[in-house]
């Protein structure tokens, strides 16, 4: 029998709402099976933020070559700089039967829904748009423009909720990474559920 492939895990919503807090809070204590995707960026290292661990680092220059490699799964040029996601080890790790979890902005959880219709899409939520607006500005990364610009793509992005499988709404941490990690185990079962049934029909053909 074939070996049976990973889930696509994929984790989105606006700037500042709190998935990279999640994402990290997830993997500090990771399912066995279940494996983060490092993006590619153009976007300046900030302090503390190591190459190859936060992100694969590249001028412009290098990112563009990996697009016309066809190197990205799905890429897009946000607030000014590119992200995107290394095709070759999502394809190589789903092989393994292993899970992997991406952490991307709206426009690129579009492209990955196209190629990848059986991914599990999960849209993280703020408690208003004030809270969202004092997340980022709390955080300290960004200049007042970049905050601007980030919260009036923010109100564009929160429209696309209804594109996703899931919508969890980040309040506290502990709460949302526990719901995630329900709906993976819940999509394992289902499936699980599906492919049994299918073998019990079809496996004596
Ligand atoms: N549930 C929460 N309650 C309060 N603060 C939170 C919560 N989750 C995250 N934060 C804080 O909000 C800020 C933004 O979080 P984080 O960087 O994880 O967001 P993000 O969605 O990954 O942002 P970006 O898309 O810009 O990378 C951080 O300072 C983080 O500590
Ligand atoms: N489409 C993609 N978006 C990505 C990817 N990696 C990260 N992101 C998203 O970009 C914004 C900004 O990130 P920041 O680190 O500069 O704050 C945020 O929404 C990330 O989730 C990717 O590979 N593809």
């Amino acid at each position: 029998m074939e070996k049976e492939k990973g889930l696509l895990i994929v984790l989105s919503g606006p700037s500042g709402v709190g998935k990279g807090t999640v994402r990290k809070e997830i993997f500090s204590n990771p399912e066995r099976n279940l494996v983060y995707s490092i993006s590619a960026t153009s976007r300046p290292k900030r302090p503390g933020e190591v190459d190859g661990v936060d992100y694969f680092f590249k001028t412009r220059e290098q990112f563009e070559e990996m697009i016309e490699r066809g190197e990205l799964l799905e890429y897009t040029e946000y607030v000014g700089n590119y992200y995107g996601t290394p095709l070759e080890y999502v394809k190589k790790t789903l092989e393994e039967g292993k899970d992997v979890f991406l952490e991307i902005e709206v426009e690129g959880a579009k492209q990955v829904r196209e190629k990848f219709p059986d991914g599990i899409f999960i849209f993280l939520i703020p408690p208003s748009l004030k809270e969202l607006e004092k997340r980022i500005k709390n955080r300290g990364t960004e200049s007042d423009e970049t905050i601007k610009n980030r919260m009036e793509v923010a109100k564009e992005e929160l429209k696309m909720m209804g594109l996703y499988d899931y919508v969890v709404e980040n309040d506290e941490v502990k709460e949302a990474c526990r719901k995630i990690k329900a709906i993976i185990e819940a999509e394992h079962c289902r499936r699980f559920r599906i492919q049994n049934k299918l073998e019990k029909l079809l496996g004596g053909c």
